[in-house]
């Protein structure tokens, strides 16, 4: 398997057990969702490149960085990739926002597409994916292959809960791409859900079941 990065940190470790819990409702699931995504963007974000720039403070003139070069886009896959949106905005405001809907069928587990808008052009801009749930890692790989198709290059793909199987599938066919992922769990269940996960993530995100 190629390289990709688990996040360690015991506040994201804190809040995914809380997600975990079949008693959090919505409103608290929906609010971990977005802090998951805003400290995973810290980490996942760091690499970004920055560039000095002349500034004026009160004292004097002053040389100091500030983000430079491809502009972000965020692209969410539908419907729970949406919940990791806002968390990364707060730290870019100014990203671009594309959406792919995808869904699982629920008999063969194979990914679905019902929307695909990205930001134009897309080539030059760090594309950063969002889905909170990544098990067999269909989803994940189609979505990969239409930012490609619209000629996307420099891809992060941001995970909460993620299932070895889906790691291995999505870098197997997109070696190229940075994958970040909250935790990995144990395994897959007959139904594709991920074990012990969290259930169905959009659902509970959206409050659908
Ligand atoms: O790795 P995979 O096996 O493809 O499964 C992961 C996908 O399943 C979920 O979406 P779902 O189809 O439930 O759609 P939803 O977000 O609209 O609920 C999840 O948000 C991923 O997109
Ligand atoms: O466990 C899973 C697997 C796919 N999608 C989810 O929302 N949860
Ligand atoms: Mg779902």
């Amino acid at each position: 398997m190629t390289d990709y990065t688990v996040m360690t940190h015991p506040l994201i470790q804190h809040k995914i057990s809380k997600l975990r819990d079949k008693n959090t409702g919505t409103a608290e699931f929906r609010a971990l969702v977005e802090e998951i995504a805003m400290l995973m963007g810290y980490e996942a974000l760091k690499d970004l490149p920055t560039e000095d720039v002349c500034i004026e403070t009160p004292i004097e003139e002053c040389m100091t960085p500030v983000i430079a070069g491809r502009n972000l886009a965020i692209v969410p896959i539908l419907r729970a990739g949406l919940g990791m949106v806002s968390g990364l905005q707060a730290l870019v405001p100014t990203a671009k926002i594309g959406h792919i809907g995808l869904y699982r069928d629920e008999e063969t587990h194979e990914p679905h597409e019902y929307y695909c808008k990205l930001p134009d052009p897309i080539d030059e801009r760090l594309i950063v994916v969002t889905d909170p749930m990544l098990a067999t890692g269909g989803s994940a790989v189609a979505a990969v292959d239409f930012i490609k198709q619209h000629g996307g290059k420099h891809i992060k793909f941001m995970s909460i809960i993620a299932a070895p199987q889906g790691i291995e599938r999505l870098l197997k066919a997109h070696p190229d791409i940075q994958l970040y992922v909250g935790h990995v769990d144990r395994e897959l269940n007959e139904n594709a859900y991920i074990c012990p996960g969290l259930g169905d993530a959009g659902d509970r995100i959206f409050g659908t079941k």
